[in-house]
């Protein structure tokens, strides 16, 4: 899979720890910042991750800001993307196998890398459901977009 990777500058430094599990599990890495922890504005950042899936050079996201919240808002202002904010391993699966998610928000505050590592791994495992019931909800997501 390809995997688009960004943070904030709150969320640099977790930021290395998912790229190097992404990289572990054999996924591509594409990183599009922060790269220090000079500030930045978290949806600026969402706008160029969102941009590299929208464009189809990415198949999944994983952003990190300092609470995941930020990151989560801004990633579901763009239309086809459907973001969650994880920090306990069953959303991390469950939001992509019932939902489709495919910005997954990690707060850099809140989480510690050990954890992160377990929740990349859980999303990036995760497939999405062939269960009607989940893929008539995510139509209805689809259906929204277009409002
Ligand atoms: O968590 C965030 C947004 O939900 C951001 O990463 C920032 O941590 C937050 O906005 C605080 O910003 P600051 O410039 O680091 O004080």
């Amino acid at each position: 899979m390809r995997v688009v990777i960004g943070s904030d500058h709150a969320g640099w430094i977790l930021k290395k720890t998912v790229i190097e599990e992404v990289r572990t599990l054999g996924h591509e890495v594409e990183d599009v910042g922060s790269f220090d922890d000079k500030p930045v504005d978290f949806p600026d950042i969402a706008r160029q991750l969102t941009g590299k899936l929208k464009a189809g050079q990415a198949d999944r996201g994983i952003m990190v800001c300092g609470t995941g919240v930020g990151a989560s808002i801004a990633a579901n202002k763009i239309k086809g993307i459907r973001a969650a904010v994880c920090h306990d391993v069953h959303s991390a699966h469950q939001s992509v196998e019932h939902d489709d998610v495919n910005v997954m928000c990690i707060g850099a505050q809140i989480v510690g890398p050990w954890l992160a590592r377990d929740l990349v791994s859980a999303y990036l495992k995760a497939e999405f459901s062939t269960d009607e019931d989940c893929r008539r909800r995510v139509e209805k997501l689809h259906a929204l977009d277009a409002e």
